[in-house]
């Protein structure tokens, strides 16, 4: 389970809280939903999680193992799905995917089998073989997803798995992540697809400026908030329909 407590971050040269005293439970095998405009905080929330980047204040456990004392364990429990692709452009598939086992110590037959296994369950493996700056948007995504998950992550975060990927690609990345979780694993996934995140998640909570203004079951949400229809319908009640433009 992971346990944040009163979580801020203030970029450095930044007047404002990009998160802000942020209080959050998310219990084993959930599907948890970080919603919210742009700006929000998400990608915030998440990089502080991953240790990606340290919290101005406050603190975060992931199955009561702290970033300050189990930074090596941690590394192993979690999996990280970038927005940006972190992959070798020139490398083929297959070759990214045994560079990034080999970061976690795996290797040899298992960790080929692995890979072919998982390229073979996301409709990639005729692509094995092909370099990584030949294939789309969906495919891309599609090898990001499996480069984070070759350790067995018992918790998967990710930023926008299904941003600019077609219908098709994100009914196979979802169904995946539904068979992952299945297994066991928790995940923690950004998104501005309220549909999908409807029913995708088990639970959601709205951000707007750094902080949570709702959080709930989309279903207890919809209830909650009278006339509302759907996820979309409560996030605009709660979020407002002014642009969050900035530069
Ligand atoms: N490295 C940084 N330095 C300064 N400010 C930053 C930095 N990264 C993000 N911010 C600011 O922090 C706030 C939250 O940004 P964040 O990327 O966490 O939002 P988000 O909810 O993920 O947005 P999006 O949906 O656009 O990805 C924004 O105001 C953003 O401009």
């Amino acid at each position: 389970m992971i346990q944040i407590e009163q979580i801020s971050k203030k970029y450095k040269g930044s007047d404002n809280f990009s998160v802000s005293n942020l209080d959050l439970f998310i219990q084993e095998k959930e599907i948890f939903g970080l919603l919210g405009p742009n700006g929000a905080g998400k990608t915030t929330l998440i990089s502080i999680l991953c240790s990606l980047i340290k919290p101005t204040s406050g603190s975060f456990s992931i199955n009561g193992l702290t970033y300050q004392k189990h930074k090596n364990q941690l590394k192993q429990l979690i999996g990280i799905v970038p927005q940006e692709y972190a992959l070798y452009p020139t490398l083929t598939a297959f070759e990214n995917l045994k560079y990034f086992g080999s970061m976690y110590g795996l290797k040899g037959k298992s960790l080929d089998n692995k890979i072919n296994a998982a390229l073979e369950h996301l409709g990639l493996l005729p692509f094995a073989n092909k370099p990584i700056d030949t294939f789309s948007g969906g495919m891309k995504r599609r090898v990001n997803l499996i480069a984070s998950i070759l350790h067995d992550p018992k918790v998967l975060f990710l930023d926008e798995p299904t941003v600019g990927v077609d219908v098709q690609s994100k009914n196979v990345i979802i169904g995946f992540l539904q068979d992952l979780n299945k297994k066991g694993t928790t995940i923690i996934y950004t998104s501005h697809h309220l549909n999908e995140a409807e029913s995708f998640c088990t639970r959601v909570a709205i951000i707007d400026h750094g902080k949570i203004i709702t959080k709930g079951k989309p279903a207890e949400l919809i209830n909650e908030h009278h006339g509302t229809h759907n996820l979309e319908d409560v996030f605009l009640r709660l979020t407002g329909k002014a642009l969050r433009d900035h530069a």
